[in-house]
């Protein structure tokens, strides 16, 4: 019998050169039949007698591995945040998480740029403006010289500042570990979480969501922002309080946001969809070709080393 592969990552399957790595095992590999995430629900159906479960951001519960123990071996995140994994049931059960550190931070570190880029100078805007027959220029603002916040230096939010260093910008930071190498690398200043929301003309969200992270964002904090300031969120969403940031757009307590992530995706009949400072993608950070060859790469060596007896290089502690 051979083994078998759930890939519920939509990336994943749609990456040749990750699923040849299964494919030359002989393992047999069923793919997520949505154009979706999948649901608890739709996991439990499918996971029955599955060997590895490769994830993207489906909701893989304390069900989905009850469903899945014992054949259920591996659970590998296609990428690197693993807030849908319930990791402490999966820990009961003995069967490790494994994430792909580092192979999607340049891609997400560009979308947060370009996003940034056209929170500040109004680009889709614009580009809807002309198809409307206009011909309107939104007076924008420089980037050189603003400060740009991080919250959460790691491997992404150090991409971020290592662009930020190309476009002249002050950088300060909150992490709850400084590291001493983007302080020499970028310049970037450590400060504690309040001064880096206030002082920020650009605030830029890089730390996992955890119940530390979670509603970071809110009608206080907001407050505390600038009214010229521009929130940028290619985290996750629950870091921000989705309705306290729709009042502070709409009455004019910040200038502007971008978000890729939201805290519940896909984002439907949002109030936030009604207004014209804000960017929206749909949870795309990580989606460039090189950026999902690298991580599909990883996942599937980690199924492969758990599949045949090894221990996973990434297993999240
Ligand atoms: N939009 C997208 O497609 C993607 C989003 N992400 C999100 O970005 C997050 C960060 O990814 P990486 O930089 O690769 O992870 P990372 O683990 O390299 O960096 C996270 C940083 O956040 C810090 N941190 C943890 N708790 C914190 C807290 N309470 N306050 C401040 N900082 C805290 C950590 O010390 C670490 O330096 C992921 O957890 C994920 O949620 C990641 C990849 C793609
Ligand atoms: O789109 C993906 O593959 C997941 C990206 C992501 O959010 C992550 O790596 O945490």
């Amino acid at each position: 019998m051979p083994k078998k592969v759930l890939i519920a990552a939509r990336s994943f399957s749609r990456s040749k050169e990750a699923k040849a790595i299964l494919e030359a095992q002989g393992y047999e590999l069923i793919l997520n039949p949505y154009d979706r995430p999948m649901t608890e629900a739709e996991l439990v159906e499918m996971i029955a007698g599955v060997d590895a479960l490769v994830a993207g951001n489906d909701d893989v519960t304390g069900a989905v591995i009850a469903a899945g123990a014992p054949d259920l071996k591996i659970i590998a995140k296609h990428g690197v945040g693993y807030n849908n994994i319930d990791v402490s049931t999966a820990k009961q059960y003995g069967i490790p998480v494994t994430v792909a550190p580092g192979a999607n931070s340049q891609s997400v570190a560009e979308l947060a740029f370009g996003l940034l880029l056209a929170c500040v100078r109004s680009i889709p805007q614009m580009d809807c403006s002309i198809r409307a027959g206009s011909w309107d220029r939104v007076t924008g603002y420089e980037v050189g010289g603003k400060v740009l916040g991080i919250v959460g230096m790691g491997n992404i939010g150090g991409e971020v500042a290592k662009r930020a260093c190309g476009f002249n910008m002050k950088i300060i930071a909150y992490d709850i570990y400084p590291n001493p190498e983007f302080i020499k690398n970028y310049g970037v200043t450590y400060l504690p979480l309040p001064e880096v929301i206030a002082q920020a003309d650009f605030l830029s969200l890089h730390a996992p969501s955890t119940p530390g992270t979670i509603g970071i964002i809110n009608r206080t904090t907001l407050r505390t922002m600038k009214k010229t300031a521009f929130l940028i969120n290619t985290a996750r969403g629950d870091l921000v309080n989705e309705e306290d940031l729709y009042e502070a757009l709409s009455s004019g307590i910040i200038a502007g946001a971008a978000l890729d992530t939201f805290a519940k995706e896909p984002l439907e009949n949002s109030p936030l969809l009604t207004l014209k400072n804000i960017i929206v993608t749909p949870h795309a950070g990580a989606a460039t070709h090189e950026g999902v060859i690298r991580t599909g790469l990883i996942g599937a060596g980690e199924v492969v080393r758990v599949l045949s007896g090894q221990a996973p290089h990434y297993a999240v502690k």
